[in-house]
């Protein structure tokens, strides 16, 4: 296990032998100041973080914002005990320090306590391991996802906000995240949150927190995630289902960079970077007067567009083998890969739901597949698209009324157009849409 450990100092120079002899068993880079220990965190990952802030004479709301910026490695501070008379340095100790020791030092019990919080960061690591590499795996080669990744890497540098765009399915919080690892902030805090997912009567409290008694039964403030993503960044997941009054909020989170907890009669400086989502244009919810135009154009800085998977038919192979051997533990033994009639009918299903459906499909074939190799039964791909020949009479009919469907909502006809092209009404068309798992276009003109 690694033993390092990050000192930070007012000054590198003559720091006390007790302190020197607790630390010795440790693998220590030492570091005068907190601009020296940012550009040491950012180089690499420290598990534990020993602040010595008995020199420490800057004010501590700067301290504070380093400590929310670099919030992964356990922190153990030092300081005179004097210093704990002012509550606001207790406030900082308690927010952001797993322990604390005092003058004059106890060596043996100091190199206790980082050893413990080096155990501590050890059984956090595996599951942060995990996320990063997730987050770095954005599988395929077509030219689509290779110009994403290129993408991703100059936004990353910059720290304007960032509206993704896609279909739902796409990879669209894969993408957030690979932007926040490769960002500067990548020792603060991803926090992903689904606006369309949250009650709309919570929203404003779960965003921005409230301050005790600011309604029957807050008995405690609490922070909001936008707070909670102070250092990092915040992920907003189909931003265009944010209620009106709270797009409000946020624009001016944006501008001014302060929230408002509920409740609350003074501001709170938040330092979080937005990276938004949606599925649908915002541009139309602007028309529509669903969303507003001034935080359109505010978000609408750094545009990244997740292609669709039919887009870049290239990568559905090579996804479908990922996903197949990640699952190793849970498929069935006997089952060695797919035949050639399902990769056939990989290539030629269109994927409505995405890389979503697609890491659902591959992931129940291998757990239910009967024989060695998977086939396009057991990939419920059998008729619709997959080999020619295979398919009977119903299975022909419903891959012919999926293509005549598909075909028309991608030409971008609008719904009324697509039905009377068609023959059929507006409500058998949407009940055909259902079936086939089309989603319904962005509203035009007439709809
Ligand atoms: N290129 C890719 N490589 C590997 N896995 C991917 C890729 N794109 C998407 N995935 C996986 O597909 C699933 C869906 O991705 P994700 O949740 O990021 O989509 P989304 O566009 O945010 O969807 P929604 O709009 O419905 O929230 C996740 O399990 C993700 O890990």
């Amino acid at each position: 296990m690694t033993r390092q450990v990050l000192c930070v100092a007012a000054t590198t120079a003559g720091l006390p032998a007790d302190l020197l002899a607790a630390v010795q068993s440790f693998d220590v880079c030492l570091v005068a100041g907190l601009a020296e220990a940012g550009a040491a965190l950012r180089e690499q990952h420290y598990p534990v973080g020993l602040l010595v802030l008995d020199g420490w004479s800057g004010p501590l709301d700067e301290l504070d914002h380093f400590l929310r910026r670099h919030s992964r490695p356990r922190w153990v501070a030092v300081f005179r005990p004097q210093a704990l008379e002012q509550a606001p340095f207790r406030q900082l100790v308690h927010d952001h320090c797993v322990d604390f020791h005092t003058w004059p030092l106890d060596a043996a019990r100091l190199g206790h306590t980082l050893g413990h919080a080096l155990g501590l960061a050890a059984l956090s690591a595996s599951p942060h391991a995990a996320e990063v590499n997730q987050s770095m795996r954005l599988t395929g080669h077509s030219p689509a996802i290779a110009l994403l990744r290129q993408q991703i890497l100059k936004v990353a540098g910059a720290d304007a906000p960032v509206l993704i765009w896609g279909e739902s399915g796409t990879g669209k919080e894969l993408v957030a995240r690979a932007i926040h690892e490769h960002s500067g902030r990548s020792d603060g805090p991803f926090v992903p949150i689904n606006c369309g997912a949250i009650p709309a009567s919570l929203v404003q409290s779960m965003l921005f927190g409230y301050e005790k008694g600011a309604f029957t039964g807050a008995g405690v403030g609490k922070v909001g995630l936008v707070e909670s993503a102070s250092g990092g960044s915040i992920f907003l997941d189909e931003i265009g289902d944010l209620p009106l009054e709270l797009q409000a909020n946020l624009l001016r989170f944006l501008q001014e960079k302060t929230i408002y907890r509920v409740g609350a009669t003074r501001s709170v400086p938040v330092d979080a970077r937005v990276i938004a989502a949606s599925h649908v244009k915002l541009g139309d919810a602007v028309e529509r007067g669903h969303f507003r135009e001034d935080l359109f154009y505010r978000l609408n800085v750094l545009t990244l567009q997740v292609p669709a998977l039919r887009e870049r038919r290239d990568d559905v192979v090579p996804l479908a083998e990922e996903v197949f051997h990640s699952f190793a533990t849970e498929r069935a033994r006997r089952v060695r890969g797919f035949s050639s009639s399902a990769l056939r009918a990989l290539r030629a299903h269109d994927w409505p739901g995405n890389v979503r459906e697609l890491l659902n499909r591959v992931r129940r074939a291998a757990v239910m597949a009967d024989g060695a190799l998977i086939q396009p039964h057991d990939l419920e791909l059998d008729g619709l698209d997959g080999a020619p020949g295979a398919e009977d009479l119903d299975s022909a009919r419903a891959g012919a009324e999926r293509m005549a469907l598909q075909g028309r909502i991608d030409a971008g006809h609008s719904i009324t157009a697509v039905a009377r092209e068609l023959g059929v009404s507006r409500m058998t068309l949407y009940r055909l849409m259902a079936k086939h798992g089309i989603q319904r276009p962005s509203r035009r003109g007439n709809d």
